[in-house]
């Protein structure tokens, strides 16, 4: 049986800079997750401690009580995709793919020659003369077909176009449903993932600042619209993480429960907001705090 990543106290400095401070996280077997954060973080870090390519200041990752520290037999059921190029560059794509099913338990080849084809992929290539985009797209297919229990994939959709991102979605999707397992995948692109992913996880201020499932936290963010008097009267004491102007009219983002007791005056308007709006504010330092 599979068994869940432990990620418990973990914290990391780089010489006095702290870039993560005491992450305590659970991957559940057969879930997908999307880590959130914004530039630097610290996204990528902690998938490096993860998978023990960078050592951890504090803390442990364990699977099944079994640290992940120097244990070739529990990181081999997990894959990393990320921007770092491990593979001899002058290697043909056909001979990594190779490669990668020497080094993991296997790798799925019909799976392996029909995305090869789909993505246009050129298998005879070597590494070094692919685009930047035919690099990710290889990557993918590796990530995709290899057979793990756990797939981490940090900004897999780097120099994809809009056509490609749609197709990887779908194949991720795809390979999903016929052999569940766990994927984390941190990025930008938030809209894109949001209904890939979930569980959401936040990354802010070098500690976890969400730990949702993505529907608990769409069903938690409002957009309260009206007239600014109104508007203001009815958000007072709600945690309020974001506003904006619309002519005459204003907007507050809410995020957590309204007060069902209060009345909600004719002139405005409640609605759902998405999540890349909701992460906008909530990791936007001047206004965001979450109520716990
Ligand atoms: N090897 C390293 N040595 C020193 N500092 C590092 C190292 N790796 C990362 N950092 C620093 O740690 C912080 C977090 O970086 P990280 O790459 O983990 O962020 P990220 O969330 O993945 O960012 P992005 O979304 O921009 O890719 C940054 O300030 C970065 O400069």
């Amino acid at each position: 049986m599979v068994k869940p990543i432990k990620i418990t106290h973990v914290s990391k400095t780089f010489g006095k800079q702290q870039v993560l401070d005491d992450i305590n996280l659970t991957i559940e077997p057969e879930t997908i997750y999307g880590l959130l954060g914004r530039n630097g973080a610290g996204k990528s870090t902690l998938f490096n401690i993860i998978t023990n390519r960078l050592p951890l200041t504090r803390g442990e990752v364990t699977i099944g009580g079994q640290s992940v520290t120097n244990n070739d037999a529990v990181l081999n059921r997990i894959y990393l995709m990320s921007e770092a190029n491990l593979y001899p560059s002058r290697m043909r794509v056909e001979d990594i793919f190779k490669l990668t099913k020497q080094l993991y338990q296997g790798m799925d080849e019909k799976l392996t020659q029909s995305l090869t084809q789909q993505f246009g992929l050129n298998s005879h290539a070597r590494f070094n003369k692919l685009s930047t985009g035919s690099r990710s797209i290889m990557k993918l297919i590796i990530a995709l077909a290899v057979d793990v229990d756990y797939v981490i994939l940090d900004e897999p959709t780097l120099g994809l176009d809009a056509n490609h991102r749609r197709m990887f979605y779908d194949a991720l999707l795809d390979s999903y449903a016929k052999r569940p397992r766990s994927f984390v995948i941190s990025t930008h692109l938030i809209e894109e993932v949001s209904q890939l992913i979930e569980r959401v996880w936040v990354l802010q201020d070098h500690r976890i600042m969400i730990d949702e499932t993505t529907e608990e936290m769409l069903n938690k963010g409002y957009a309260i619209t009206g007239p600014i008097n109104d508007v203001s009267t009815y958000t007072a004491g709600l945690n309020v993480i974001g506003h904006e102007e619309l002519g005459h009219l204003v907007v507050h983002y809410v995020y957590g429960d309204l007060d069902n007791d209060r009345p909600i005056p004719d002139t405005i308007s409640i609605s759902h907001i998405d999540l890349q709006r909701l992460f906008i504010y909530l990791t936007n330092q001047e206004v965001a705090k979450v109520e716990n």
